[in-house]
């Protein structure tokens, strides 16, 4: 369980997250939606311990955020916007190296079949060579590396073809049904998010998402 208190973040003068309050329970997905600028990468950045609140409180699984960091790390993934590679080694070697710096020991052949869960199959070619939704997809599975409990996803389907982003949703979806995972995810695709998510948030209180929401039929919770 995800539990988030009244979370704000301020910025110099700015007020990014005013007051945020919401909870995830294991197996689910939730979207967060909102303009350029909403907070959206703000939230998750905090939620993955990277970044602080200016106030309130977060706990995953009844430890609290301020207390143990390094052992909450262990339970989060986190794909942020920016791709995080090393560009001259191969996808391979990507996989084996951050498997070293994870908690979990994973075979050549787990982590292997992980990459091909994300549909990517260019185990031996050198990373500077993928294109930019392979880079995504590589991205994505060394974020599962260590099997986290919590996978905070940033725009993590950007770049990547259609067939492929329907089969790692379909993957997502499993991983939070079959395993349990928590899984927060933003995009400004809104008929991805849809299809992904029970729950869509709206960061920032803006009357378009409003109706967005409630064109796709659900309910708007603005945070
Ligand atoms: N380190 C920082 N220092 C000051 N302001 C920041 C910092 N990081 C983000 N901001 C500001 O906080 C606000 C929220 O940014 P954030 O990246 O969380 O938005 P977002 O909803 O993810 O936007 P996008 O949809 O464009 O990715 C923006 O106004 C941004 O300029």
């Amino acid at each position: 369980m995800l539990n988030v208190q009244s979370l704000s973040k301020v910025y110099g003068k700015k007020q990014i997250l005013n007051s945020v309050t919401f909870t995830a329970k294991p197996g689910e997905i939730i979207g967060l939606v909102g303009e350029n600028g909403a907070g959206k990468s703000t939230m998750l950045q905090i939620l993955a311990t990277l970044s602080q609140p200016t106030s309130g409180s977060i706990s995953l699984y009844n430890e609290a955020y301020h207390k143990n960091k390094k052992q909450l790390r262990k339970k989060i993934g986190f794909v942020a916007q920016d791709i995080a590679l090393w560009e001259e080694f191969t996808v391979k070697e990507n996989m084996v190296f951050f498997e070293k710096l994870s908690w979990k020991n994973k075979s050549k052949g787990e982590l292997r079949q992980l990459c091909r869960d994300m549909k990517l199959e260019k185990w031996d070619e050198a990373v500077k060579t993928l294109s930019g939704g392979m880079k995504r997809k590589l991205n994505l599975a060394i974020s599962l590396i260590h099997e986290p409990m919590l996978l905070l996803l940033d725009e993590p389907t950007v770049g990547i073809d259609l067939k492929s982003r329907k089969e790692i949703g379909s993957y997502l979806y499993e991983l939070a049904k079959n395993h349990g995972k928590m899984i927060i995810y933003t995009s400004h695709d809104m008929d991805e998010i849809n299809s992904l998510c029970e729950r869509i948030y709206c960061i920032g209180n803006d009357p378009f998402y409003h109706q967005v929401l409630q064109d796709y039929g659900k309910e708007p919770i603005m945070l």
